[in-house]
C-alpha cells in the first residue's frame, strides 16, 4: 500500500472518557465491524480489563475506508490511560503520526489528558482534538475547549464535537483523521526496517509480535533478525488486526500489523527492538523504548506454604503475558518463602494480585506495598533496597535516599485548598498552580513516592469527592529523614511488617499501626505484647489482652454436626493467617503499617 494513503494514530484520553467506546463507533462507521459482531468494546479482550473496565495492555487494529474515492487504510493503535501504563502509551505514541485527544465535553481537561497530550507533543504528533460525550444535557464544550487551548497550547477551534455513544459525528471524526494526520513517511523499496511496538502470547502460536513497518517490505517466509536481541527467525504467518489476525502476505513501510516467528515466550522478545533483514542489506537499529520502571514493590506468599511452588509457577506464567512484572524468591521469618515482586505502580501490583488468585486459585498474604530507596553505607558501598528489613543499621548508614515524584492534580477550584493542606501533610513542595477555568485548576507538587503510594489517591478522591484526579512523573532520587520502624509481636520482630518512614513521622505513624494490629490481631489464650521500634527505642506499645475462646461452648446438647459446622468456619477464617511465635496474624494486619495515622480509628479502604 501507497504511505500516502495509510494513517497511523492513537486516542489519548482520561480514564473514562469514552476511548473505548469511541474505538468501537470507528470500527462500526468504517465497517470493519458490522453491528452484529459488535460485541462491546472489543479492543479491550482482557477478562479482567473488561471487569475493571480499563484498558490495559495496548492492541492495534486496522480499518479500511474509502474517502473522495481513494481506499485509506486507518491503524489505530490503543492507549492505557492509567498513571502506571504510561510507558505503554508512550511505546504506541512511537509508531504514529498523529493521535485524538479526546476529552469529556462535561468533565473536562483532566490530569491524564494533560499527561497524555504532552506525551504526544513530545513525540511530535498532530493532535486533533475531541469533545466526546457532547449527548449529555450537561456538556460544556465551548468551556472545554477553552480549557485544553488554555492548558496545552493547542488550538481547539476546530476540535470536533461527537458522541461516541450515540454516534453523532464519528464519522466527521474519520474524516479528520484522513484530512489532518500526516501520511507515515518511508520507502518501501529500502532495507527492511520495523519497530517492535507490543507483544502477547498465544497458548498456540507462542509470541505474537506487533510491528509498525519504518522502511522496506516484509514477507511471509522471510527469515528476519531482532538486531537488539541478535536473534534470527523465521516469519510463519504474518497479517493486520481487523480486529481479528487477518493473514496478509506482506506489511510494507507505514503499515502496523502482526508477526508470528515461533517465538515460544515473550521473554525473547524485546519491545522496542527493531527487526531487519537476515540476510542481505540490513536496516540500522531503531532509538528503542526505556525500560519500564517498576516503582512499587511488595512481598507475595501462600498462605499454605505448600502452595510455595504452585506460586512460582502461577508467576512465571503471568510474566510470559506482563514482563514489566518482576519477581524474585524472598523469606521472611514471618511468611516463610514467598516472592518479592515489582510493579509499575499500584493499580498494576492490585491487578497482579487478583488475576494470581483468579487464575491460579492460590491463598495469597501480601505484605504492604514500598518503594525502592538508595542508600549509601559508611563504607561508600551504595545498595538500591526494595524490602524495608534489608535496611541496614541506622548507624551504617550515610545517606538515604528516596524517589521523589512531580504529582499533577486537576480539581474543581473550591477544593484547591483541601488539596494543598493534603500535599503539606505529605511534606509536599508546591511547584505551580494554574486556573485551567475560572473554576477549574491545576496543581503541581513534588512529593515523596512512598506518600503517594500509601493513600494519596484515595485522598485525594475523598477530599474531592470524587471530582479530582491526578498524575504523577518520577523526578528523581533525594535525600530524606528517613529511619526504619520494626513491630515486634510478643518481643518477636516480625519482618514483614517493617517499614520505612520520615522520621518526623515515626511516632504518629507507630501508634497508628500498633493500634491497628490490635484491632486486627485476634484475643489469643494468652497475653499478646504488640511494639513498634525505632532501633532499640519502642515508640509505641499496646497490649491484646488475653481470652479464653470456646466456639462450641454454647453448642452443648451435643449435636455434632453443628459443632462440625464452627469449626470448619473458624478454620476458614484461618486460612488467611499466618502464625508467628504461637501468634496467629490474619492477612489484612500485614496492611496495617499503611496506617498514616491522620484520623482516629480511621481505616483504609484499599
Ligand atoms: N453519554 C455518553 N456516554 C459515553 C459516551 N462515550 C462513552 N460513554 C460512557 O462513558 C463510560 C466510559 O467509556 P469507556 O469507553 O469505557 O472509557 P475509556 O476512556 O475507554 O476508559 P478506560 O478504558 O478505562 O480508559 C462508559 O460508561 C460509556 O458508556 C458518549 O458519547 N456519551
Amino acid at each position: 500500500m501507497d504511505p500516502k494513503y495509510i494513517r497511523n494514530f492513537s486516542i489519548i484520553a482520561h480514564i473514562d472518557h469514552g476511548k473505548s467506546t469511541l474505538a468501537d463507533r470507528l470500527l462500526e462507521v468504517t465497517g470493519t465491524v458490522s453491528l452484529r459482531e459488535m460485541k462491546e468494546q472489543l479492543l479491550d479482550d482482557m477478562d479482567l480489563e473488561r471487569q475493571r473496565g480499563i484498558t490495559i495492555k495496548a492492541n492495534s487494529v486496522s480499518m479500511r475506508v474509502k474517502h473522495e474515492g481513494q481506499e485509506y487504510e486507518l491503524n489505530l493503535i490503543d492507549t492505557p490511560g492509567h498513571v502506571d501504563f504510561q510507558y505503554e502509551v508512550s511505546r504506541s505514541l512511537t509508531c504514529c503520526e498523529g493521535a485524538l485527544l479526546l476529552v469529556d465535553a462535561f468533565q473536562g481537561v483532566e490530569a491524564q489528558t494533560v499527561a497524555n497530550a504532552y506525551n504526544a507533543i513530545e513525540h511530535d504528533l498532530e493532535i486533533v482534538p475531541v469533545l466526546n460525550k457532547i449527548d449529555l444535557t450537561h456538556a460544556r464544550p465551548d468551556e472545554v475547549k477553552e480549557e485544553i487551548e488554555h492548558t496545552l497550547g493547542l488550538d481547539a477551534t476546530e476540535a470536533i464535537g461527537c458522541s461516541a455513544k450515540t454516534g453523532l459525528n464519528c464519522d466527521q471524526v474519520i474524516k479528520a483523521v484522513i484530512d489532518r494526520i500526516p501520511p507515515p513517511t518511508g520507502d518501501p523499496k529500502a532495507p527492511l526496517q520495523a519497530m517492535v511496538f507490543d507483544s502477547v502470547y498465544d497458548e498456540f502460536r507462542g509470541a505474537i509480535i506487533f510491528v509498525r513497518v519504518m522502511n522496506g517490505t516484509v514477507k511471509k517466509g522471510a527469515r528476519i533478525k531482532f538486531l537488539q536481541a541478535g536473534t534470527e527467525h523465521d516469519v510463519v504467518e504474518l497479517g493486520q488486526k481487523t480486529p481479528k489476525r487477518t493473514a496478509k502476505p506482506s506489511l510494507s513501510a507505514g503499515q502496523v500489523g502482526y508477526m508470528v516467528c515461533n517465538i515460544k515466550s515473550l521473554g525473547q522478545v524485546h519491545i522496542g527492538d527493531t527487526v531487519t533483514v537476515a540476510r542481505g542489506e540490513q536496516a540500522k537499529a531503531l532509538p528503542g523504548y526505556e525500560e519500564p520502571k517498576r516503582m512499587v514493590f511488595c512481598g507475595l506468599y501462600p498462605s499454605d506454604g505448600q502452595d510455595f511452588e504452585t506460586l512460582r509457577e502461577a508467576l512465571g506464567k503471568l510474566q510470559v503475558n506482563d514482563p514489566s512484572f518482576v519477581f524474585e524468591p524472598e523469606t521472611s521469618d514471618a511468611l516463610g518463602f514467598g516472592f518479592r515482586c515489582g510493579f509499575l505502580g499500584l493499580l498494576h501490583m492490585e491487578i497482579v494480585q487478583q488475576r494470581l488468585e483468579q487464575e491460579a486459585d492460590i491463598d495469597l498474604v501480601q505484605t504492604a506495598p514500598n518503594v525502592t530507596y538508595k542508600i549509601q553505607k559508611k563504607d561508600g558501598e551504595w545498595l538500591e533496597v526494595h524490602t524495608p528489613t534489608r535496611v541496614p543499621e541506622m548507624g551504617e548508614i550515610e545517606e538515604f535516599q528516596q524517589p521523589i515524584v512531580r504529582v499533577s492534580f486537576v480539581m474543581p477550584a473550591e477544593y484547591v485548598g483541601g488539596i494543598m493542606k493534603l500535599c503539606a501533610d505529605r511534606r509536599g513542595i508546591f511547584v505551580r498552580q494554574e486556573y485551567l477555568s475560572p473554576t477549574r485548576v491545576m496543581l503541581v507538587y513534588d512529593i515523596a513516592l512512598a506518600e503517594v503510594v500509601y493513600d494519596l489517591h484515595d485522598k485525594l478522591k475523598s477530599t474531592t469527592k470524587g471530582y479530582g484526579t491526578m498524575d504523577y512523573e518520577l523526578r528523581g532520587y533525594e535525600p530524606g529523614d528517613l529511619v526504619r520502624m520494626d513491630i515486634l509481636v510478643k518481643n518477636e520482630r516480625v519482618d514483614a511488617l517493617s517499614i520505612v518512614c520520615d522520621r518526623r513521622d515515626a511516632d504518629t505513624r507507630g501508634r497508628a499501626v500498633i493500634k491497628k494490629l490490635k484491632q486486627e490481631i485476634p484475643r489469643h489464650m494468652f497475653e499478646v505484647a504488640l511494639q513498634a521500634a525505632i532501633g532499640t527505642r519502642i515508640i509505641a506499645r499496646e497490649t491484646i489482652s488475653a481470652m479464653r475462646k470456646n466456639v462450641t461452648a454454647k453448642c452443648y446438647g451435643g449435636d455434632i454436626s453443628r459443632k462440625r459446622k464452627l469449626w470448619e468456619k473458624q478454620k476458614e477464617g484461618k486460612k488467611r493467617m499466618k502464625s508467628i511465635g504461637q501468634v496467629d496474624i490474619p492477612q489484612k494486619a500485614f496492611l496495617a503499617v499503611l496506617e498514616t495515622g491522620e484520623e482516629e480509628g480511621g481505616v483504609k479502604s484499599r
